[in-house]
């Protein structure tokens, strides 16, 4: 019913079809302003209009036919209206309970704010009497210690006090005893001087009848002794029979003796020649009696085991696996057949495989072999003989056939024409020679060398192989590398038993690429990288072996191979410009570096020559070629195409010459072609460039291949100790 009274002017307009009352005329009192001036009563604003209309609305209300509809109308126009402000109440009320439940979460803050100050309060003041209590504490110890001190002090003092007291007690005590002391010893000699002045008759008589009683008894005992053996020796002398019996028998004591002694040395120096080891010998598979006695199983296995192969584990290029094989089979059945054992010169550079295949070659052929090094002989001086003769003696025992090694022979077995060489070290040469003279079925002589020009010429004579173990190349190098990597990586790493473990690569590849990259290395310095990589796995934490592990350890032997060179060359280079010739010293290594060009002068040397240019692939194998049938080995091979410039007349030299098959090669020289050398003159055989000195030494400015080595041979051979008066 409001907007009857012009309360709710924004309502909704009253039904259609009720008359609108116009609006109220303002009343007089209010027009104009507000009559503010006047005093207001209660009823000052009200206005009556609004009652007039709403009779006049009522009145047309009651008149209308809607009017029913209409009060239903404003009705629930006045409940919405009481809702909203309901509503509204509601809202009031809750924002009033909020803001009770903020007032109280603050009052809360507040309260939770002023415990934390107190707790710090309370904190500050426990802390600040916490402090002054430590520092009562500390002032009471520091007063306590002062005290005790004091009381230490005083307490020293009066032990000191009572020290001193004791001291002068003793001292005191001590002098009035030794006052006692001295009064009762001057009382006592005083009393001992009177007894003995007063008793001196009778000592005296005492010690003259001691002595006079002595004297008689020596005299009857010398007296006694005499007359007995005085009748004994007369008994014995008288006795003819008894005095033979006794010259007999020390005369047989003597010879018993004597021969003792005899016997047992020469039976001691027989069992040494069968059973001990000399001294010269570094290392034997021939079982000795102290070996058989520490080691009885090893040496029953060593006894039963089967020969193996001669090459294995051995890597080599093909040609000269050929070589070997074939040696190696030929010593075998040589042995089998108990025939006369061939003499193997192995030269080359260090690490290169000699000795490793010289103990294979042994143990192929079921001999024995016993390794002595060149080294240990000089320092042994005039002993050197009898070692020498020992050592042959005891080769000749084996039953089993002995393979003599003698590692780095070079250095006992050089000329004797140089001044350079002792008269101790000539003389254990010349026993060497002297036990060597004869083929032997009973040892074979294998001798290594990095340096085979300084033999002599004599040596040289007793050498029926000369094998070449040149640096491996390329493939062999892949070969190399492959073993070591399987024997020192793989193995272990798949045994499992250990602690080495392969990290995931291509193994094959890695080693390919190695075996590019360890170019001029030698097969021991190949093998010592295996054992680098095992130790690189070992010293990992976890030990597992990476493939960047492998390659810094072949960096760090590039590194060291390539300082090793650098040393190698300088030598070369000193020795050069102590020679004055370049070429000369290149060929005192023995294995000396390439030189391009230049065809070997193969045909320079003899049979024994031809295992180095076999070696290198430049004749064929030794069996293959018969030199003196042939005329010349060397023609055969298509490295040796120079050989086919030889004069045709140097074959039938050299077939006239047959039991001195170095002289032939000699007297095929004449590389050039030019005239044919003379038999028997080795000098003018050596090469048309390398005219001979005049001493006999040949020296050759030809530079040759490295790998060939045949350089060093070429002048070996070359070389006549004019001295030696060796029949050339
Ligand atoms: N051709 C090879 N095949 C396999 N292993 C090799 C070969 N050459 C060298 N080795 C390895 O190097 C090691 C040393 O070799 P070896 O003692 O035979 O050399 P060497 O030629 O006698 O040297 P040196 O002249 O210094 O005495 C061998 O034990 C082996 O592990």
């Amino acid at each position: 019913m409001s907007w009857l009274f012009g309360l709710n002017k924004g309502q909704p307009e009253p039904p259609p079809g009720l008359p609108v009352p116009p609006p109220p005329p303002p009343p007089a009192g209010s027009s104009g302003g507000s009559g503010g001036d006047k005093p207001k009563d209660k009823w000052s604003n009200f206005d009556p209009t609004g009652l007039e209309r709403a009779a006049q609305a009522a009145k047309e209300l009651d008149k209308s036919r809607h009017a029913k509809e209409a009060l239903e109308l404003a009705r629930m126009q006045e409940q919405s209206l009481q809702m909203e402000h309901q509503t509204k109440i509601k809202e009031y009320e809750a924002a009033l309970e909020q803001l009770k439940g903020d007032q109280i979460r603050i009052q809360g803050e507040e309260r939770r704010k002023t415990l934390t100050e107190e707790t710090k309060q309370h904190q500050a003041r426990a802390q600040y009497q916490d402090k002054l209590a430590r520092q009562r504490y500390e002032d009471q110890l520091r007063q306590q210690q002062v005290l005790n001190e004091e009381n230490l002090r005083k307490q020293e003092e009066s032990v000191q006090k009572q020290e001193a007291m004791r001291k002068a007690t003793i001292e005191h005590e001590m002098e009035l005893r030794h006052k006692n002391e001295m009064l009762r010893v001057e009382a006592e000699a005083k009393a001992r001087g009177r007894v003995e002045r007063e008793n001196a008759d009778i000592i005296r008589e005492q010690i003259r009848l001691k002595a006079a009683e002595h004297r008689q008894t020596v005299l009857e005992t010398i007296r006694t002794a005499g007359a007995v053996f005085g009748e004994g020796f007369r008994a014995f002398v008288s006795d003819w029979d008894k005095v033979t019996a006794t010259v007999a028998g020390l005369t047989l004591l003597a010879v018993g003796v004597y021969s003792a002694r005899n016997a047992t040395a020469v039976a001691g120096r027989y069992i040494e020649a069968r059973l001990g080891k000399p001294s010269l010998v570094r290392e034997t598979s021939r079982i000795t009696v102290a070996e058989a006695v520490k080691h009885p199983i090893k040496v029953a296995k060593r006894l039963t085991s089967k020969p193996q192969d001669a090459l294995e584990g051995v890597v080599l290029s093909p040609t000269l696996e050929e070589r070997v094989r074939d040696i190696a089979i030929a010593t075998r059945n040589t042995r089998q057949n108990r025939g006369l054992y061939r003499n193997i010169l192995m030269y080359g550079p260090p690490g290169t495989g000699k000795t490793l295949f010289a103990k294979k070659l042994a143990v192929h052929s079921g001999m024995d072999y016993a390794i002595m090094t060149g080294g240990d002989v000089a320092p042994m001086g005039r002993d050197g003989v009898t070692a020498m003769h020992k050592v042959f003696d005891w080769a000749n025992t084996s039953r089993r056939g002995l393979l003599l090694f003698v590692d780095e022979a070079d250095a006992f077995l050089r000329k004797r024409s140089t001044e350079k060489i002792s008269e101790d070290l000539r003389a254990t040469l010349n026993a060497f020679l002297y036990r060597t003279g004869e083929q032997s079925n009973k040892f074979m002589l294998v001798l290594a060398s990095n340096q085979p020009e300084q033999f002599d010429w004599a040596i040289n004579d007793r050498i029926d192989e000369i094998v070449n173990f040149a640096l491996p190349g390329p493939e062999e190098r892949e070969r190399l590398v492959r073993l070591y990597f399987d024997r020192y990586v793989l193995e272990p790493a798949t045994g499992g038993r250990q602690r080495l473990k392969l990290a995931q690569f291509d193994y094959g590849k890695k080693c390919s690429e190695i075996a590019q990259r360890t170019e001029g290395m030698s097969g021991r310095e190949i093998s010592k990288l295996g054992v680098a990589w095992q130790a690189a796995a070992y010293s990992s934490e976890d030990g597992v072996l990476t493939e960047a592990m492998i390659d810094a350890r072949v960096e760090d032997a590039i590194r060291q191979h390539l300082q090793k060179m650098d040393w190698l060359h300088r030598e070369e280079a000193a020795m050069a410009a102590a020679q004055d010739g370049p070429a000369e010293s290149g060929a005192k290594m023995g294995f000396t570096l390439p030189q391009e060009g230049v065809p070997l002068a193969q045909e320079v040397v003899a049979p024994a020559l031809e295992g180095s240019e076999r070696d290198a692939g430049l004749l064929p194998p030794l069996e293959a070629a018969p030199l003196a049938a042939e005329g010349l080995s060397s023609g055969g091979s298509p490295e040796s195409k120079p050989v086919d410039a030889v004069p045709q007349e140097a074959a039938p030299l050299a077939q006239d010459s047959p039991t001195l098959p170095a002289e032939e090669g000699a007297g095929s020289g004449g590389q050039t072609g030019t005239a044919p050398p003379e038999v028997g003159e080795l000098g003018s055989g050596a090469g048309a460039e390398a005219a001979l000195p005049q001493e006999g030494e040949a020296k050759t400015d030809t530079p040759l291949p490295k790998d060939g080595g045949a350089e060093s041979e070429v002048k070996s051979k070359a070389e006549v100790p004019p001295k030696d008066g060796t029949p050339v």
